[in-house]
């Protein structure tokens, strides 16, 4: 279980100073400004979960990700993973924990992938059969098989995050902390590293936090999303819920084999946004209506033919929430 209780983080960067000597000046000066990355962030992840963590650039999501997993103290407030802080009991915590962070790799710029796997498993003292055991287990999984024996340096972008990914799973932690795992890869890579991330919550219960500008990646995986912006939390809850509070309109398309007759009318319980000969757009909350409820109405102008709905797009409800 993952407890984040007020959790804050200022960062102090010194003050650029103007004219002459500027560069001088500014490395001897002691004057700071603050920047507020996170701002009282609380939040409870249980064993299990799925959860997204998003927000618009510079929202405080790494920031949080780092201090979740110790690299970074908080000014204040807590984090506590299965009940032990990250800062105080690193040795303790660092076990459970598996961390990819999608634009830096863990492993070895100039090594063979495998080598690079022998040193992190002497690292968290995994025993010899149990880690080549787990090491079939995860080439089978992520399709090592060829890399293994690649420096890291000549994997492509795909390859690289699959050999990340793997490395993260070695000392077979809990939970598992991914900040972008999939920028810059193709649909391929994306689907492969989205199948194996499924895998690893539903089938070994594993508990995930996945930061991600992918909404593809959310939706198809979490459960949950917790929504950051400017330092502090703006959403927590279901994909579903949050689509309601934004209450975009579901948009239905209504062919007619011939004429269509639309009343003239302002006392309609949705909007019919355009006519294109036999073709009707309506736009509906469908929170408020039912789209039978639409159709028992459209029906009687005209006869019906076909009807194309359209649920807004998960991008479209997360620009509705950043902004
Ligand atoms: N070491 C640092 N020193 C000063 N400011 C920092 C530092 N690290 C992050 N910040 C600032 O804190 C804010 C939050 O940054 P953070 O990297 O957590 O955002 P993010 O949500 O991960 O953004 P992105 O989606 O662009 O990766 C930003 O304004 C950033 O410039």
């Amino acid at each position: 279980m993952i407890t984040v209780r007020n959790l804050r983080k200022t960062f102090q960067t010194p003050l650029v100073q103007e004219g002459r000597f500027s560069g001088l000046r500014t490395l001897f000066s002691r004057a700071y400004k603050e920047k507020e990355a996170v701002r009282d962030v609380s939040f409870e992840i249980e064993s299990g979960e799925f959860v997204g963590y998003i927000g618009p650039n510079g929202a405080g999501k790494s920031t949080t990700i780092k201090m979740l997993t110790g690299i970074l103290h908080p000014t204040s407030g807590e984090v506590l993973i299965n009940g032990y802080s990250p800062q105080k009991h690193r040795k303790r915590v660092v076990g459970q924990l598996g961390v990819v962070f999608g634009q830096r790799s863990q492993l070895w710029w100039d090594l063979p992938v495998k080598d690079s796997y022998e040193i992190l498993t002497a690292m968290y003292r995994v025993e010899e059969s149990t880690s080549r055991r787990r090491l079939g287990e995860l080439t089978e999984l992520l399709e090592l098989g060829e890399l293994l024996d690649t420096p890291v340096r000549k994997l492509s972008l795909g390859q690289r995050m699959r050999a990340d990914l793997a490395a993260s799973m070695l000392h077979d932690p809990d939970i598992l902390f991914l900040d972008e795992p999939t920028i810059g890869l193709d649909v391929v890579a994306k689907r492969n590293i989205r199948g194996f991330l499924q895998t690893l919550n539903r089938d070994f219960g594993k508990t995930i936090l996945l930061t991600t500008h992918d909404m593809d990646d959310i939706e198809q995986l979490c459960q949950r999303v917790i929504v950051i912006n400017h330092g502090q939390i703006g959403y927590d809850g279901t994909i579903d819920e949050l689509r309601n509070r934004i209450g975009l309109p579901t948009m239905m398309k209504v062919t007619y084999r011939g004429a269509v007759k639309v009343p003239l009318t302002w006392e309609l319980p949705f909007r019919v946004v355009e006519q294109e000969a036999n073709v009707l757009t309506i736009a509906c909350n469908r929170q408020e209506l039912k789209a039978m409820d639409v159709l028992r109405i459209v029906s009687s102008w005209g006869e019906m033919d076909d009807v194309h709905m359209e649920e807004p797009e998960f991008e479209e409800v997360i620009h509705g929430v950043y902004n």
